[in-house]
């Protein structure tokens, strides 16, 4: 146990602590300013908040001042009811997961070491936490058997931030705190990551705190996000919904960039629209049957999937007038996006492959539909129309976004 330990509610997903800082300052020596100067903000339980702002304003003195990593100058922070400046700081760190960017991982450590640091640290036995090590690398999308003894070195930066999240997580705890976590990855692992992120969150609610400069990032990860200006001054903290919709300041409006209305796409997650239907195959199956099948349709391609459901290639009438099996006809499928990807990534994925449509996959990887263009193209219609009428009422928004207010 540690000394942030909740009680588990069965049937409960919250699983994390409120977070609250009052009056927290942090003055480094030799500097004349405060680099945290007077931050109070409540983090509640179970909830992603993301503190982000400009390079040096101050994101991650705050956060690690949660942690004691850096010791506050003044101020109060309390962690699930208990004052953490009196917990000892080894005993605190133990009951807060933390995951950096590039990982840091222990490089001279198996992975399987890497994941179990923690829960050693607090006395499990070598059995539980080779169990815990095994189920943590499942969750994360490694197979214990392939990684767990290998080094850090030899995966990819992808797989050493999954590691990363993997032993951040190892001992459950409450709250993890999160520096740029994928900041270091290339744009469509961090997408992917982050996918993995929100699907882990929606069964372990947690209380996470998460650091980027990328408001985009920001806006799909975040239930608030706190907007932080010099000296980490809280210029807006609120859901994503709300501050795309009416930024406090112009500030604020400039940081989200001009293209406001774009990232309403970031708002609404593939599962939450109707996707296209489309003509599909196994590898076994009948070239006739599919040609039948997409013949009378509009978009004149069919997708052959593998014994599991996964796609594996597209195929057009033009491929399949000369075939006579299913097997390695067609093109290979490079870009998918999930249930869980946001439509910003979708629209990200058809714009790479310069395709009107594009493969969306379930948990599993398994085929669920096409997402198009005319269906982004609808929803930020619906968008817009929705907050005509808003403005129109004079309701107040709570859960949409209007195009007032984005920066000249
Ligand atoms: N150990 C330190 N000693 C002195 N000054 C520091 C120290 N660490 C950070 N600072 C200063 O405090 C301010 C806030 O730094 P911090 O790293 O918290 O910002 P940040 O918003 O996380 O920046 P970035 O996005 O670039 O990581 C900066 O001006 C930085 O130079």
């Amino acid at each position: 146990m540690t000394d942030l330990d909740t009680p588990h509610t069965n049937g409960s997903t919250v699983s994390g602590v409120d977070i609250v800082l009052e009056d927290v300052v942090k003055s480094y020596p030799g500097q004349d300013k405060a680099a945290v100067d007077n931050v109070s903000m409540r983090i509640p339980a179970g909830e992603i908040v993301v503190l982000v702002g400009p390079s040096g304003c101050g994101k991650t003195t705050t956060m690690r001042m949660i942690n004691r990593l850096i010791e506050p100058t003044s101020g109060k922070i309390t962690i699930g009811g208990k004052d953490a400046l009196s917990i000892d700081p080894d005993k605190l760190r133990r009951g807060i997961g933390y995951s950096i960017q590039q990982a840091g991982l222990f490089p001279h450590l198996t992975i399987a070491k890497n994941v179990g640091t923690v829960p050693g640290l607090i006395g499990w036995d070598k059995k539980k936490i080779a169990d815990r090590t095994d189920e943590m690398l499942d969750l994360v999308g490694l197979e214990p058997d392939l990684y767990r003894e290998r080094y850090p070195r030899q995966l990819s930066g992808g797989q050493q931030q999954r590691v990363g999240v993997a032993r951040a997580l190892a001992a459950d705890p409450p709250v993890l705190l999160m520096d740029e976590p994928f900041g270091a990855v290339d744009p469509i692992t961090r997408a992917l990551l982050q996918d993995e992120l929100m699907r882990l969150q929606s069964d372990l609610g947690k209380t996470i705190v998460f650091v980027t400069h990328d408001f985009n990032e920001a806006v799909k990860l975040g239930d608030r996000i706190a907007v932080l200006g010099n000296q980490s001054h809280i210029m807006q903290y609120d859901t994503p919904e709300a501050i795309l919709a009416h930024p406090a300041n112009d500030t604020v409006a400039g940081f989200i960039g001009a293209d406001a209305s774009l990232k309403q796409l970031t708002l609404t997650r593939v599962a939450e629209v109707d996707l296209l239907d489309c003509p599909t195959a196994y590898e076994d199956g009948s070239v006739d049957d599919l040609r039948t099948a997409i013949s009378p349709r509009k978009i004149k391609w069919g997708i052959v999937l593998d014994a599991r459901d996964r796609p594996i290639r597209w195929v057009s009438l033009h491929h399949l007038a000369s075939a006579t099996s299913l097997h390695d006809v067609g093109d290979p499928i490079d870009e998918v996006v999930s249930t869980q990807s946001t439509l910003q990534d979708a629209l990200e994925a058809l714009l790479a492959e310069s395709s009107a449509s594009t493969i969306v996959t379930g948990r599993r990887g398994e085929f669920r539909g096409l997402i198009t263009i005319d269906t982004l193209v609808a929803h930020l219609s619906a968008m817009r129309e929705e907050h005509a009428h808003d403005d129109e009422g004079g309701e107040p928004e709570q859960n949409g976004a209007s195009e007032g207010g984005t920066p000249s």
